[in-house]
């Protein structure tokens, strides 16, 4: 199984007479270093200068090899670059025109006085909002920065990277013009306000990285309020993906959802959604597990939504912590915290476990840990096999709900894009490492598209009949 790989460019000054490459590398390789590239900078007859790009699988990699680089002769660091940053530098998307301007004619056309003509059609009939302007195709990617991956609450420009990571995947996956936006307030009756007040500009609004249970309030709020489709994408887009792999998992080890126990760990945001999914796509017995240990009827809880949870899940009552009612289930899904499932958790499911240690960006358990006890593991990372993540479904579930122009995105939706994403793996390739295809497999958004249109059809919430 793959590592996460951190990767960075050290630029060394290379004294020709006493530096030896050879030395270099063998520093690199023997500090846990992959060297992975060299680019010559700059060369004359004394001195070289090079940079090398390195992969590590651990950040303290990174300092031995300087410190022991360092110690050779002949060699000056003159800089060390880490790439992501470097990825990150001056943010990762910008705007570009699609028409370029080159003369005061084609500027009074794109611009005023021909535009007001424009503007007066769509004032007459705003509908032409979705012809004349990026409506069509714009997504607002809006967070509070209230659970950003799993950092919790950071500052609005901190959550900026995330929001800007999403626009790109949107982008890149399906063509879809997405805008970060992080606001700089937690009030839920702000926040609707602030998004019903872009309704004019965008054609979708993905709720992102918004705490729960503010994020439920907030997304049912607008979802009423608003003709435009709203998905909460860490609910609605991680249960999808989640059934998706579940539906898959299932078949490799020949269990019905109906009979199998599930825990789902952590009844947020994404808990909560995955539970609901789960119920829909026929699971009879889910029990939730939070931070004081399963959710149950006995109980009355005070954060909402938790007592109509309890209400439909847990059939037997079982009370516990996550190692008490985690006997004899056979699925384990997190979206919780790092690290609370342990092995000998697993022992106790029952045979052939399947695991999804959703958590992000560190899973409840590590899937090396758990991989001798487990039929089927899947995280939420990029570096395992198996990634359940929101992106697998985003990018599609928006292209089909645009390109239709549906009023909402409802469960008939989001289970017909679970089902497209678990039916791109055919029967045959189906395996304990590929139960959910890749992000990169080209047939997933045409195929979530599609899925998601005939069900908008259906439902009678898509406004055009797309091309
Ligand atoms: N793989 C994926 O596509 C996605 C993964 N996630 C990950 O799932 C996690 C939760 O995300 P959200 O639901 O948006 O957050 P959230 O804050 O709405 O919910 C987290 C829940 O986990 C509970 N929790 C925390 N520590 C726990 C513990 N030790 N035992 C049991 N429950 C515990 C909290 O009380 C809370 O109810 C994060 O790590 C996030 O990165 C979220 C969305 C998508
Ligand atoms: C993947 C994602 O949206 C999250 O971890 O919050
Ligand atoms: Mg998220």
């Amino acid at each position: 199984m793959s590592k996460s790989s951190i990767s960075f460019i050290l630029r060394l000054k290379l004294d020709k007479k006493t530096a030896s490459f050879g030395q270099i590398a063998t520093v690199i390789s023997s500090a846990g270093g992959d060297l992975v590239a060299i680019d010559v900078i700059k060369e004359n007859r004394n001195s070289t200068i090079r940079d090398l790009s390195i992969n590590i699988h651990q950040e303290e990699v990174q300092n031995r090899i300087t410190a022991e680089l360092r110690k050779l002769t002949g060699i000056t660091i003159q800089q060390t670059t880490d790439r992501t940053f470097l990825a990150h530098s001056g943010g990762k998307i910008h705007i570009m025109p699609k028409i370029k301007i080159d003369s005061r004619d084609d500027m009074s056309r794109v611009y005023t006085p021909e535009v007001a003509r424009v503007c007066e059609a769509i004032d007459e009939n705003v509908e032409l909002a979705h012809d004349y302007t990026i409506k069509k195709n714009a997504v607002a990617v809006i967070s509070d920065g209230t659970a950003v991956l799993g950092l919790g609450k950071i500052k609005p420009e901190a959550a900026m990277p995330v929001m800007e990571g999403k626009a790109m995947l949107f982008k890149q996956f399906a063509d879809i013009d997405a805008y970060p936006i992080c606001l700089d307030t937690q009030d839920p009756e702000e926040i609707i306000t602030i998004v019903k007040a872009l309704q004019p500009t965008f054609g979708g609004i993905n709720l992102e990285d918004i705490a729960s249970p503010n994020c439920f309030s907030i997304e049912e709020r607008l979802n009423k309020e608003l003709v435009i489709p709203v998905f909460h994408d860490d609910q609605h887009g991680t249960a999808i993906v989640a059934l998706a792999g579940l539906l898959n998992a299932l078949k490799l080890v020949s269990k019905p959802i109906k009979d199998c126990k599930i825990i789902v760990c952590g009844i947020g945001a994404a808990g909560m959604a995955i539970t609901n999914m789960l119920l829909k796509a026929g699971a009879k017995t889910i029990i939730g597990v939070d931070v004081e240990g399963a959710l149950h009827c006995n109980q009355n809880y005070d954060r909402p939504g938790w007592n109509e949870f309890a209400q439909k899940t847990n059939p037997k009552q079982e009370k516990g912590k996550l190692c008490e009612v985690i006997k004899n289930a056979d699925v384990f899904i997190g979206v919780s915290a790092p690290g609370l499932l342990t092995k000998a958790d697993i022992k106790k499911m029952a045979k052939d476990p399947i695991i999804f240690a959703l958590a992000n960006p560190n899973p409840e358990i590590k899937p090396e840990e758990a991989k001798p006890y487990a039929a089927v593991i899947a995280t939420g990372r990029s570096d395992y096999p198996n990634q359940v993540n929101n992106v697998l479904c985003f990018p599609g579930i928006f292209r089909g709900a645009l390109d239709c122009r549906a009023t909402e995105i409802n469960d008939e939706m989001k289970l017909a894009a679970a089902k497209a994403i678990a039916s791109t793996i055919g029967e045959e390739e189906l395996d304990a490492e590929y139960i959910i295809p890749s992000v990169f497999n080209k047939e997933v958004v045409p195929s979530i598209r599609q899925a998601v249109i005939d069900a908008a059809v259906n439902t009678g919430v898509s406004q055009i009949e797309p091309e």
